[in-house]
């Protein structure tokens, strides 16, 4: 497939080059050999070849992620990976890589695709690309939760498809962010950037709940730490920002959805994982809760038989919370920076604690 095919680069002090010449000039460079497993936005691209400090190959689409097998073929003996969310960092693929290789840097703030165990394990160094997209990833947040809470899907579908009658005094009626009550799920920076978009709206209140109270981020949008209970009850939006882990594998199901007011809206812009998805399509259908923004879901891409499609009152994005030019090129940036850093052994900008 022309698309996907593997570019190799060898850079500076050796000049860009491709197909056999590579080969040669890879044998003949002392340089840390890196995988790059998709195509990353310019910016961070550029910092990889003009750092002189490696020589990299590239999965060269952007559009068809690497499979599996050829990522297993194109790892063996790099010293560095850089990689994106879809691939999946675990036992075998380290095993494949072998024991050059020393960083892992992905271009993501989630990390749940990798196995940190694992990676602990082989002493293997992660960067990850937090900060740089907490402006986007609350942005959407806002656009998500209005087009879900205003219905704002249905009504331009309506107005498209000829549903748009006279003017009608409960038609496409929705709930609006004034006097409402914002529960958080899982309060780190985006919650707290999600938060302070709100606030203008006009909220009432702001709850939070995670593993523990986190008064200092809690103090800059004036939120009350509540249990999980209580945020499902209380809240006429609840935002989930929190991490996919063990614990919050499917923590929104059909006991907390049951908790919940049925005018309530519930926006995940953080991991599909969380959500129990069968329970979610229960607590829509019957009218429990009022409606659902989804950016993220299990899997991805959500096929498009899934019954959540068939809902009014679920809003189905395709995972792209991030997706603003000027973030995913930081994110690219940071990626290779926190690589290429590593890779020279020295701190990262963002590493993640193993
Ligand atoms: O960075 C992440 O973890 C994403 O989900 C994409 O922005």
């Amino acid at each position: 497939m022309a698309l996907c095919r593997l570019q190799r680069l060898a850079v500076a002090p050796l000049s860009f080059t491709g197909g056999a010449t590579t080969q040669v000039l890879r044998e003949m460079s002392t340089l840390p050999r890196v995988y790059v497993t998709r195509q990353i936005p310019p910016e961070g691209l550029r910092i990889l070849r003009d750092s002189g400090q490696v020589q990299f190959e590239l999965w060269d689409s952007d559009d068809v992620p690497v499979p599996r097998n050829e990522l297993l073929q194109n790892v063996k003996g790099v010293d560095g990976l850089l990689c994106v969310l879809t691939e999946k960092i675990d036992a075998e693929l380290l095993d494949a890589a072998g024991p050059n290789l020393k960083v892992l840097s992905t271009m993501s703030v989630g990390f749940d695709h990798l196995s940190l165990e694992e990676l602990k394990k082989r002493g293997i160094r992660v960067g990850y690309t937090p900060e740089v997209l907490t402006d986007a990833v609350a942005e959407l947040t806002v656009a998500l939760l209005l087009a879900t809470s205003r219905r704002l899907i249905e009504a331009t579908h309506e107005a498209k498809t000829g549903g748009w009658g006279t003017w009608r005094t409960l038609w496409l009626c929705g709930y609006e962010l004034a006097n409402s009550t914002v529960g958080i799920l899982g309060l780190g920076r985006i919650g707290v950037a999600i938060a302070e978009r709100l606030a203008p709206f006009k909220v009432k209140k702001f709850i939070y709940t995670d593993v523990a109270p986190r008064p200092e981020l809690a103090k800059v949008i004036n939120a009350e730490y509540v249990s999980l209970d209580e945020l499902a009850k209380q809240s006429d939006f609840l935002s989930v920002c929190c991490a996919l882990t063990p614990e919050t594998k499917e923590i929104c199901n059909k006991d907390l959805f049951a908790k919940m007011k049925n005018t309530s809206i519930i926006i995940n812009t953080s991991r599909g994982g969380v959500v129990n998805q069968e329970d979610l399509y229960e607590a829509l259908s019957t009218g429990q809760i009022a409606g659902a923004g989804l950016d993220v879901t299990v899997p991805e891409p959500l096929p498009t038989s899934h019954p959540l499609f068939t809902l009014k009152n679920c809003v189905i994005l395709p995972h792209i919370a991030s997706a603003s030019y000027s973030t995913r090129n930081a994110m690219s940036a940071l990626a290779t920076n926190n690589l290429l850093l590593g890779l020279r052994g020295q701190p990262m900008i963002k590493e993640l604690k193993l």
